[in-house]
C-alpha cells in the first residue's frame, strides 16, 4: 500500500492545471473515418501497431476464443478489488491471470497470482507445484490455458518481426539521410499500420520455438527476443453494467477501463492484445449515454475502477454531448491520448472480433490508453512482460530461506534461538517477514485463493510461505525476549529495540489497513462521482 505521497501530490498539480486550462471544453478526437486519422497516427501514435483480424494461424481464433469462454464459464473471471489513492473499489471489467507457472502480476496494490498456462515442451510446469504428477487443472482449463500459452507464442514472434521491421526501416531512413537523398515517399502498405506484411513473416520469423516456456526471467525487447510471461484476460458484458463511465476529456463515450499507463513492465516492453467482441444480441440500449448525477454513488463501486488508475484522475464527470456518434459506440474501442497533453488529438481505434494491437516502444509510458465499451460482451487478452524480479514463488521461497537461517534449533532440547543479533540481520529479517506477509500470504488470502477452485498449483507453496511466516513470528519472539531481557548483556540492546519497536508499528499499521480492506462494508460505498483518469 505504498505510495510515493510526493509524486502523487505533484501529479495531482499538474493535473489540475491541465485542467483549469482545459475548463469546460473537450479536447478533438479523432476515429478511422475523421480526415488527418492516419496521419495522426503515423505522427503521434506510431507505437500502436494494429493487426487485422485473421492474423492469427489457422485454427488459433477458434481455440482461443473457446478458451475464453471456458474461463468465463468456470466462473475464473472476477472482478478485482483494487485500491486507488488510497481507496477499495472494485473493477468494472473480471479478470484472471494467465501465465508463466509461479509468476504473479501486481497492479494497483494487487497481486494477481497466475493460473499456469502450459505448453508442449515442459510437460513438467502444468504440474502441480508440490503434488508430485497430479495435474493442477483439470483437462478443459488446461486446454484453455495451453491455447492462451500458444497466443502467447505468435505474439512474441509477430511482435518481434514488427519491431525488427521498424528498426531496420528507421535505419533505412536513417542512412539515406545521411546520404543526403531525399526521404522515399511511403506507399501503401508501407506507411499501413494494418498491412498483413505476410511475405516478411516466412523469412523474417526466427524468434518463435518455444521461448514462452523459459522459466528465466524475461529480457527487455531491445537485446533480443520478446517474451510476454503474463496474459491479463479482461471481460465485460456492458448489459450487465449499466454505470460505466463517461470518459471525461475527449468524450469518447463509455469507459470499460479507465485512462491508465500498464504498471509494473519492463521498461520499453511491448503489449499485446487480442481483442474477442462475442457474437450475439446487440443491446444497443446499454450503450445510450445515460445521466450520471454529481454524488450518485454506486453500489458495486464499478464507476470508480481503474478510472483513478495512476496518473490523471480528478477530472469532472458531467457526461457527454448526446449528439454523438451513436454508431461508433456500438464497436469496442481502444481509447489513446499522449500522456500530459492536452494538446495533441486523442485516438478511438475501433476493434473488430479477432482483431489485435500492439503497444512498442514506448507507447506506454509516454501515453495513456482506455477501453470503450461497445454494445456486446467482450474479452481480451493482454500480453504483457511483467517486471517480476521480486514477484515469482521462486523469489519468495529463496528470500524465506536467508531469513530462517538465522532461527537456530538445538538438536537435542529443540529450544530455538537467533543466531545473529547484528542490527542489519534482523532488519533484513523483519523486512522479509513484512514482505512475505503483505506481498504474499495476505494477498493471496484476499482474493488469489479464489483461484483454488480451480486451479490448485498455488494451494502447497502457499501453505509453505505460511509456515515459513510462522517461523518468522517466533523468531519476532526471540528477539523480543532478548530486548526485554534486563540481565542481557547485549551492548545493543537499546537500538535493537528501537528496530525491533520500529518495525513492528509499521506491521501494526500495516495489519490495519489490510484489516480495512477486508471489512466488506466499505466495499462498494465509495464517492464515485469524482472524476476519471
Ligand atoms: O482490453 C483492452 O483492449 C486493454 C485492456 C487494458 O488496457 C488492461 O487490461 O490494462
Ligand atoms: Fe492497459
Amino acid at each position: 500500500m505504498k505510495r510515493s505521497d510526493d509524486s502523487e501530490r505533484e501529479k495531482r498539480r499538474k493535473r489540475r492545471r491541465l485542467l483549469q486550462e482545459l475548463g469546460e471544453q473537450k479536447i478533438p478526437f479523432l476515429s478511422p473515418s475523421d480526415p488527418g486519422f492516419q496521419q495522426l497516427w503515423d505522427t503521434s501514435y506510431s507505437g500502436l501497431m494494429l493487426r487485422r483480424s485473421g492474423s492469427l494461424p489457422p485454427g488459433l481464433d477458434e481455440r482461443v476464443q473457446s478458451a475464453l469462454s471456458t474461463l468465463r464459464d468456470r466462473g475464473c473471471l472476477l472482478r478485482d478489488l483494487v485500491r486507488v489513492r488510497e481507496r477499495d473499489v472494485f473493477t468494472a471489467v473480471s479478470r484472471a491471470l494467465v501465465g508463466q507457472p509461479g509468476c504473479t502480476y501486481r497492479y494497483l496494490d494487487t497481486r494477481l497470482f497466475t493460473i499456469p498456462w502450459h505448453c508442449e515442451e515442459d510437460k513438467g510446469l502444468g504440474r502441480n507445484e508440490g503434488h508430485g504428477d497430479k495435474p493442477c487443472c483439470d483437462t478443459g482449463l488446461r486446454t484453455a490455458c495451453k491455447a492462451l500459452w500458444e497466443l502467447n507464442q505468435f505474439f512474441c514472434s509477430d511482435v518481434q518481426l514488427h519491431q525488427n521491421r521498424r528498426t531496420s526501416k528507421r535505419k533505412r531512413s536513417e542512412s539515406e539521410e545521411e546520404e543526403g537523398k531525399e526521404k522515399p515517399q511511403s506507399e501503401g502498405c508501407s506507411e499501413d499500420r494494418t498491412c498483413e506484411e505476410k511475405e516478411e513473416r516466412k523469412s523474417g520469423d526466427d524468434s518463435d520455438s518455444g521461448q514462452g516456456c523459459s522459466r528465466s526471467s524475461p529480457h527487455p525487447s531491445e537485446s533480443g527476443s520478446i517474451r510476454f510471461n503474463i496474459t491479463l484476460i479482461n471481460y465485460m458484458d456492458p448489459a450487465s453494467m449499466s454505470q460505466l463511465k463517461e470518459e471525461p476529456y475527449y468524450g469518447m463515450g463509455k469507459m470499460a477501463v479507465g485512462w491508465h499507463h500498464d504498471e509494473n513492465l519492463v521498461p520499453h516492453s511491448p503489449v499485446a492484445v487480442y481483442s474477442y467482441s462475442c457474437p450475439g444480441e446487440t443491446k444497443t440500449e446499454v450503450v445510450k449515454p445515460t445521466e450520471e448525477k454529481e454524488g450518485q454513488t454506486s453500489t458495486e463501486g464499478e464507476k470508480g475502477d481503474e478510472a483513478r488508475r495512476d496518473e490523471e484522475e480528478e477530472a469532472g464527470d458531467e457526461g457527454t454531448s448526446k449528439e454523438e456518434g451513436e454508431k461508433e459506440k456500438v464497436c469496442w474501442r481502444v481509447g489513446l491520448k499522449v500522456a500530459w497533453d492536452i494538446h495533441t488529438p486523442g485516438l478511438a481505434l475501433p476493434l473488430q472480433s479477432g482483431d489485435c494491437y500492439y503497444m512498442t516502444d514506448d507507447l506506454n509510458r509516454t501515453h495513456q490508453h482506455c477501453v470503450l465499451a461497445g454494445d456486446k460482451a467482450r474479452f481480451s487478452s493482454t500480453h504483457r512482460v511483467a517486471q517480476c524480479i521480486t514477484g515469482t514463488l521462486e523469489y519468495i521461497q529463496k528470500r524465506c530461506s536467508e531469513a530462517l537461517e538465522n532461527l537456530h534449533t538445538d538438536p537435542e532440547t529443540g529450544a530455538k534461538s537467533l543466531r545473529s543479533l547484528l542490527l542489519s540481520t534482523l532488519q533484513h529479517i523483519e523486512d522479509i517477514h513484512n514482505e512475505v506477509e503483505f506481498e504474499w500470504l495476505r494477498q493471496y488470502w484476499f482474493q488469489g485463493r479464489r483461484y483454488a477452485r480451480f486451479c490448485s498449483w498455488w494451494s502447497k507453496p502457499m501453505e509453505r510461505l505460511e509456515t515459513d511466516w510462522k517461523q518468522m513470528e517466533r523468531m519476532t519472539e526471540l528477539l523480543l525476549a532478548v530486548v526485554e531481557d534486563e540481565n542481557n548483556v547485549q551492548e545493543n540492546r537499546q537500538e535493537m529495540a528501537e528496530t525491533l519497536l520500529n518495525s513492528l508499528s509499521d506491521r501494526q499499521q500495516h495489519r490495519q489497513t489490510w484489516r480495512d480492506s477486508s471489512d466488506p462494508s466499505r466495499h462498494g460505498l465509495h464517492k464515485t462521482s469524482e472524476g476519471a483518469l
